[in-house]
Protein backbone atom coordinates (compact mmCIF):
# COMPACT_ATOMS: atom_id res chain seq x y z
CA UNK A 1 0.00 0.00 0.00
CA UNK A 2 1.21 3.39 -0.60
CA UNK A 3 2.53 5.48 2.00
CA UNK A 4 -0.23 8.35 1.40
CA UNK A 5 -2.60 5.76 1.28
CA UNK A 6 -1.67 4.77 4.97
CA UNK A 7 -2.02 8.29 5.79
CA UNK A 8 -5.18 9.22 4.62
CA UNK A 9 -6.35 6.18 6.75
CA UNK A 10 -4.48 7.00 9.72
CA UNK A 11 -5.89 10.37 9.60
CA UNK A 12 -9.44 9.77 9.12
CA UNK A 13 -10.30 10.81 12.73
CA UNK A 14 -7.09 12.26 14.13
CA UNK A 15 -4.48 14.52 12.76
CA UNK A 16 -2.33 14.35 16.01
CA UNK A 17 0.68 13.06 15.87
CA UNK A 18 2.12 11.90 19.03
CA UNK A 19 5.91 13.10 18.86
CA UNK A 20 8.67 10.21 20.82
CA UNK A 21 11.64 12.70 21.94
CA UNK A 22 12.43 10.84 25.24
CA UNK A 23 14.54 12.78 27.52
CA UNK A 24 15.73 10.56 30.86
CA UNK A 25 16.12 14.03 32.38
CA UNK A 26 12.57 14.55 32.76
CA UNK A 27 10.96 11.07 33.04
CA UNK A 28 8.91 10.71 36.26
CA UNK A 29 9.51 9.51 39.64
CA UNK A 30 11.83 7.00 40.09
CA UNK A 31 12.54 6.43 35.79
CA UNK A 32 13.81 10.50 36.34
CA UNK A 33 17.66 10.09 34.62
CA UNK A 34 17.66 6.38 33.45
CA UNK A 35 18.27 5.91 29.75
CA UNK A 36 17.46 2.22 30.04
CA UNK A 37 13.51 3.30 30.90
CA UNK A 38 13.39 5.12 27.62
CA UNK A 39 11.25 2.20 26.29
CA UNK A 40 9.14 1.89 28.98
CA UNK A 41 8.48 5.18 28.87
CA UNK A 42 7.90 5.70 25.46
CA UNK A 43 5.54 2.70 25.19
CA UNK A 44 4.05 3.85 28.39
CA UNK A 45 2.89 6.95 26.12
CA UNK A 46 2.17 4.96 23.25
CA UNK A 47 -0.43 2.57 25.02
CA UNK A 48 -1.99 5.95 26.40
CA UNK A 49 -2.11 7.48 23.23
CA UNK A 50 -2.57 4.78 20.15
CA UNK A 51 -6.31 5.43 20.01
CA UNK A 52 -5.37 9.01 19.54
CA UNK A 53 -2.54 9.60 17.00
CA UNK A 54 -2.85 9.15 13.78
CA UNK A 55 0.95 8.51 13.87
CA UNK A 56 3.87 8.39 16.02
CA UNK A 57 7.30 10.38 15.40
CA UNK A 58 10.04 8.99 17.48
CA UNK A 59 13.15 11.38 17.27
CA UNK A 60 15.79 9.52 16.54
CA UNK A 61 18.54 12.10 18.50
CA UNK A 62 17.13 10.86 21.60
CA UNK A 63 17.51 7.41 21.39
CA UNK A 64 21.47 7.58 19.88
CA UNK A 65 22.51 9.81 22.33
CA UNK A 66 21.72 7.22 24.44
CA UNK A 67 22.95 4.43 22.95
CA UNK A 68 19.38 3.61 22.59
CA UNK A 69 18.62 2.46 19.37
CA UNK A 70 17.56 -1.42 20.59
CA UNK A 71 15.29 0.50 22.74
CA UNK A 72 13.86 2.47 19.46
CA UNK A 73 13.34 -0.96 17.96
CA UNK A 74 11.64 -1.87 20.45
CA UNK A 75 9.58 1.01 20.69
CA UNK A 76 8.76 1.24 17.53
CA UNK A 77 7.81 -3.01 17.15
CA UNK A 78 5.32 -1.89 20.19
CA UNK A 79 3.73 0.62 18.14
CA UNK A 80 3.39 -2.21 15.39
CA UNK A 81 1.86 -4.67 17.73
CA UNK A 82 -0.84 -2.01 19.55
CA UNK A 83 -1.66 0.02 16.45
CA UNK A 84 -0.80 -1.75 13.36
CA UNK A 85 -2.60 0.98 11.58
CA UNK A 86 -0.99 3.99 12.85
CA UNK A 87 2.50 5.32 10.93
CA UNK A 88 5.92 5.39 12.04
CA UNK A 89 7.58 9.01 11.04
CA UNK A 90 11.44 8.78 12.08
CA UNK A 91 12.38 11.82 12.58
CA UNK A 92 16.23 11.46 11.32
CA UNK A 93 16.64 14.75 8.84
CA UNK A 94 19.04 12.59 7.13
CA UNK A 95 21.02 13.79 3.47
CA UNK A 96 23.85 12.74 2.45
CA UNK A 97 25.12 11.88 -0.76
CA UNK A 98 23.62 9.24 -3.25
CA UNK A 99 25.78 6.46 -1.66
CA UNK A 100 25.33 7.24 1.33
CA UNK A 101 21.92 8.13 1.38
CA UNK A 102 21.27 4.27 0.42
CA UNK A 103 22.37 3.43 3.43
CA UNK A 104 20.10 6.10 5.67
CA UNK A 105 17.15 4.59 3.81
CA UNK A 106 18.00 1.08 4.62
CA UNK A 107 18.68 2.34 8.35
CA UNK A 108 15.08 3.85 8.25
CA UNK A 109 13.15 1.30 6.37
CA UNK A 110 15.03 -2.02 7.11
CA UNK A 111 16.96 -1.63 10.48
CA UNK A 112 14.18 0.75 12.08
CA UNK A 113 10.99 -0.43 9.76
CA UNK A 114 9.97 3.44 9.73
CA UNK A 115 6.98 3.94 7.51
CA UNK A 116 8.36 7.30 6.52
CA UNK A 117 11.68 9.49 7.76
CA UNK A 118 12.49 13.57 7.59
CA UNK A 119 14.93 14.83 5.41
CA UNK A 120 17.31 17.62 4.92
CA UNK A 121 17.10 18.54 1.08
CA UNK A 122 20.31 21.28 1.62
CA UNK A 123 22.37 18.45 -0.81
CA UNK A 124 20.10 18.13 -3.71
CA UNK A 125 17.15 15.67 -5.06
CA UNK A 126 20.12 13.19 -5.54
CA UNK A 127 20.21 12.94 -1.67
CA UNK A 128 16.35 11.91 -1.52
CA UNK A 129 16.25 9.90 -4.40
CA UNK A 130 17.57 6.41 -2.73
CA UNK A 131 14.78 6.89 -0.57
CA UNK A 132 11.98 6.86 -3.09
CA UNK A 133 12.82 3.16 -4.06
CA UNK A 134 11.06 1.79 -1.29
CA UNK A 135 7.84 2.86 -3.14
CA UNK A 136 5.79 1.78 -0.22
CA UNK A 137 7.30 4.51 2.16
CA UNK A 138 7.25 8.24 2.31
CA UNK A 139 9.71 11.09 2.85
CA UNK A 140 9.30 14.36 4.55
CA UNK A 141 11.44 17.04 3.66
CA UNK A 142 12.13 20.11 5.38
CA UNK A 143 10.42 22.78 3.75
CA UNK A 144 9.94 25.56 6.61
CA UNK A 145 11.18 24.77 9.94
CA UNK A 146 9.44 25.41 12.94
CA UNK A 147 12.53 27.72 14.43
CA UNK A 148 13.41 31.32 13.86
CA UNK A 149 16.75 30.52 12.60
CA UNK A 150 14.80 28.55 9.29
CA UNK A 151 14.33 32.27 8.17
CA UNK A 152 18.48 32.42 7.22
CA UNK A 153 17.80 30.04 4.47
CA UNK A 154 14.40 29.26 3.71
CA UNK A 155 13.00 32.84 3.32
CA UNK A 156 15.81 33.66 0.61
CA UNK A 157 14.81 34.64 -2.62
CA UNK A 158 15.91 32.42 -5.49
CA UNK A 159 17.49 34.94 -8.13
CA UNK A 160 18.18 32.07 -10.90
CA UNK A 161 14.95 30.94 -10.40
CA UNK A 162 12.05 32.33 -12.54
CA UNK A 163 9.35 34.66 -10.41
CA UNK A 164 12.28 34.94 -7.71
CA UNK A 165 10.25 32.56 -5.20
CA UNK A 166 11.51 31.95 -1.70
CA UNK A 167 13.51 28.52 -1.06
CA UNK A 168 10.63 26.99 0.58
CA UNK A 169 8.13 28.18 -1.95
CA UNK A 170 10.84 26.36 -4.57
CA UNK A 171 10.74 22.90 -2.44
CA UNK A 172 7.00 22.53 -2.58
CA UNK A 173 6.71 23.08 -5.74
CA UNK A 174 8.97 20.53 -6.27
CA UNK A 175 7.69 18.22 -4.28
CA UNK A 176 4.34 18.56 -5.83
CA UNK A 177 6.12 18.21 -9.32
CA UNK A 178 9.07 16.61 -10.09
CA UNK A 179 9.50 14.95 -6.96
CA UNK A 180 5.95 13.57 -6.70
CA UNK A 181 6.41 10.12 -8.77
CA UNK A 182 4.54 8.36 -6.43
CA UNK A 183 1.26 10.55 -5.55
CA UNK A 184 2.22 11.16 -1.92
CA UNK A 185 5.44 9.85 -1.20
CA UNK A 186 7.25 12.64 -0.89
CA UNK A 187 6.05 15.21 1.80
CA UNK A 188 6.72 18.47 3.53
CA UNK A 189 8.07 19.45 6.99
CA UNK A 190 6.28 22.85 7.63
CA UNK A 191 6.09 24.81 10.99
CA UNK A 192 2.69 25.36 13.23
CA UNK A 193 4.67 28.45 14.39
CA UNK A 194 4.54 30.19 10.78
CA UNK A 195 1.02 29.42 9.73
CA UNK A 196 1.34 32.22 6.76
CA UNK A 197 3.93 30.32 5.14
CA UNK A 198 1.92 26.88 5.69
CA UNK A 199 -1.17 28.53 3.81
CA UNK A 200 1.60 29.50 0.92
CA UNK A 201 2.82 25.75 1.20
CA UNK A 202 -0.63 24.84 0.50
CA UNK A 203 -1.25 26.82 -2.93
CA UNK A 204 2.01 25.50 -4.09
CA UNK A 205 1.69 21.92 -2.76
CA UNK A 206 -2.30 21.14 -2.37
CA UNK A 207 -1.78 17.54 -2.53
CA UNK A 208 1.47 16.81 -0.88
CA UNK A 209 1.27 15.34 2.85
CA UNK A 210 2.53 17.92 5.24
CA UNK A 211 4.43 16.76 8.69
CA UNK A 212 3.93 20.05 11.08
CA UNK A 213 5.60 20.36 14.55
CA UNK A 214 5.39 23.16 16.52
CA UNK A 215 2.19 22.80 18.49
CA UNK A 216 2.41 22.65 22.01
CA UNK A 217 5.81 22.85 23.10
CA UNK A 218 6.73 25.27 20.58
CA UNK A 219 3.33 27.67 21.03
CA UNK A 220 2.02 27.15 17.55
CA UNK A 221 -1.62 27.52 17.22
CA UNK A 222 -3.38 24.62 16.09
CA UNK A 223 -6.75 25.91 15.07
CA UNK A 224 -4.73 28.76 12.63
CA UNK A 225 -2.65 25.03 11.80
CA UNK A 226 -5.83 23.63 10.47
CA UNK A 227 -7.10 26.65 8.66
CA UNK A 228 -3.80 27.17 7.41
CA UNK A 229 -3.84 23.78 5.46
CA UNK A 230 -7.20 23.67 4.35
CA UNK A 231 -8.08 20.11 3.34
CA UNK A 232 -4.53 18.69 2.22
CA UNK A 233 -3.56 15.55 4.32
CA UNK A 234 -1.59 16.91 7.34
CA UNK A 235 -0.04 15.61 10.64
CA UNK A 236 0.18 18.26 13.28
CA UNK A 237 3.00 16.78 15.42
CA UNK A 238 3.13 17.40 19.33
CA UNK A 239 6.41 15.89 21.91
CA UNK A 240 7.42 17.70 25.14
CA UNK A 241 3.53 18.93 26.07
CA UNK A 242 2.49 15.39 26.04
CA UNK A 243 5.46 13.48 27.17
CA UNK A 244 5.74 15.45 30.18
CA UNK A 245 2.61 16.77 31.06
CA UNK A 246 2.83 14.79 33.99
CA UNK A 247 5.61 13.91 36.23
CA UNK A 248 4.83 11.05 38.77
CA UNK A 249 5.46 7.40 37.89
CA UNK A 250 1.28 7.09 39.31
CA UNK A 251 -0.30 8.93 36.24
CA UNK A 252 1.85 10.30 33.63
CA UNK A 253 0.92 8.06 31.13
CA UNK A 254 -3.00 9.32 32.03
CA UNK A 255 -1.70 13.09 31.85
CA UNK A 256 -0.14 12.54 28.72
CA UNK A 257 -3.40 10.88 27.32
CA UNK A 258 -5.40 14.13 28.42
CA UNK A 259 -3.09 16.51 27.27
CA UNK A 260 -3.26 14.50 23.56
CA UNK A 261 -7.18 14.07 23.52
CA UNK A 262 -7.15 17.87 23.89
CA UNK A 263 -5.06 18.21 21.02
CA UNK A 264 -6.58 15.69 19.22
CA UNK A 265 -10.16 17.23 19.81
CA UNK A 266 -8.87 20.63 19.03
CA UNK A 267 -7.58 19.73 15.65
CA UNK A 268 -9.98 17.52 14.82
CA UNK A 269 -12.91 20.64 15.65
CA UNK A 270 -11.08 23.01 13.21
CA UNK A 271 -11.06 20.65 10.15
O1 LIG B 1 10.85 22.21 11.84
C1 LIG B 1 10.92 21.30 12.68
C2 LIG B 1 11.26 20.01 12.33
C3 LIG B 1 11.26 19.04 13.28
N1 LIG B 1 10.98 19.32 14.58
C4 LIG B 1 10.96 18.21 15.56
O2 LIG B 1 9.63 18.05 16.04
C5 LIG B 1 9.64 17.82 17.45
C6 LIG B 1 8.97 18.98 18.17
O3 LIG B 1 8.95 18.76 19.53
P1 LIG B 1 8.08 19.67 20.57
O4 LIG B 1 8.46 19.12 21.90
O5 LIG B 1 6.63 19.45 20.25
O6 LIG B 1 8.50 21.08 20.38
C7 LIG B 1 11.09 17.61 17.83
O7 LIG B 1 11.38 16.23 17.71
C8 LIG B 1 11.86 18.37 16.76
O8 LIG B 1 13.14 17.82 16.53
C9 LIG B 1 10.67 20.60 14.92
O9 LIG B 1 10.39 20.92 16.10
N2 LIG B 1 10.64 21.55 13.96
Amino acid sequence: MRFADRLNAATRDSLLCVGLDPDPSKFPGDWQGDARRIADFCCAIVDATADLAAAFKPQIAYFAAAGAEDQLLRVIRHIRAKAPQVPVVLDAKRGDIGATATLYAREAFERFEADAVTLSPYMGFDTIEPFLAWQDRGVFVLCRTSNPGGDDFQMQRLADVDGQPRLFEELARRAQTEWNRIEGQVGLVVGATYPRELARVRELAPTVPLLVPGVGAQGGDAVATVQANGAGPMLVNSSRAILYAGRSLADFAQQARAVALATRDQLQAAR
